[in-house]
């Protein structure tokens, strides 16, 4: 099972990703970008802005998630593997091509391996505006409100668009709430 948790920043996925560790101590737990020793790196590179370049920027992630899928997702393929993102992500944040160009480039990245559970945590524009004021910033969370509402908008699309097996979950929700509906999701009920 290779279950993902989607959203945007500030969104909740660490907040239920700790709960999950808690509930489920044999599955492998890991993330995009930086789940891997070489990942670490381009994660630094991608979050501190280096890349000028957009498309450089959408390589320097893409790198990360070939690395993952090889390293990661394909050895672990017969556990319980929970990432924190996955070219879900890849797809919506590089916002420069257009969805059915990266879904071509993803496919390639991740050899055709696609996530068989997928939660994503929709925020609200306020509530995404609040959340944001409670923390720093880093160079992506800075392009702002409508900048990460597209971002989510394009989640949902790429989702609809790969067919996959997915929930939508209201992010706003009591983290209890959210959890329990994530725990029936993964238990197929
Ligand atoms: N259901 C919730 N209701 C209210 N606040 C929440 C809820 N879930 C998480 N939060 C709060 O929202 C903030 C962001 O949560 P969290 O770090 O889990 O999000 P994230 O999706 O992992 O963010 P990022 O992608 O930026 O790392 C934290 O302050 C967290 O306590
Ligand atoms: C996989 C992926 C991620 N991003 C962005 C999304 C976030 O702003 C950061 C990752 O930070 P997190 O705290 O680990 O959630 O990177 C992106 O732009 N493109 C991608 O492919």
């Amino acid at each position: 099972m290779y279950v993902v948790i989607e959203g945007i920043d500030t969104a909740g996925k660490s907040t239920q990703l700790e709960l999950l560790k808690e509930k489920l101590p044999y599955a492998i737990f890991t993330k995009e970008p930086g789940g891997t020793p070489l990942g670490i790196k381009l994660r630094t590179m991608a979050l501190n802005g280096e890349a000028k370049s957009k498309i450089a920027e959408m390589f320097l992630f893409m790198a990360d998630r070939a690395e993952h899928i090889e390293e990661v997702i394909k050895k672990y393929k017969n556990d319980t593997i929970i990432s924190d993102r996955s070219m879900i992500s890849g797809i919506a944040y590089a916002s420069a091509l257009s969805i059915d160009e990266l879904i071509n480039l993803n496919l390639i990245a991740t050899n055709n391996t696609l996530p068989s559970h997928v939660i994503l945590l929709e925020l609200t524009p306020n509530e995404l505006k609040f959340r944001l004021s409670q923390k720093e910033n880093d160079s992506i969370e800075l392009r702002g409100i409508d900048y990460l509402i597209n971002i989510q908008n394009r989640m949902k699309e790429t989702i609809k668009r790969l067919n996959i097996n997915h929930i939508i979950i209201d992010a706003s929700l009591k983290i209890e709430e959210i959890e329990k509906k994530i725990e029936d999701f993964i238990n197929g009920e």
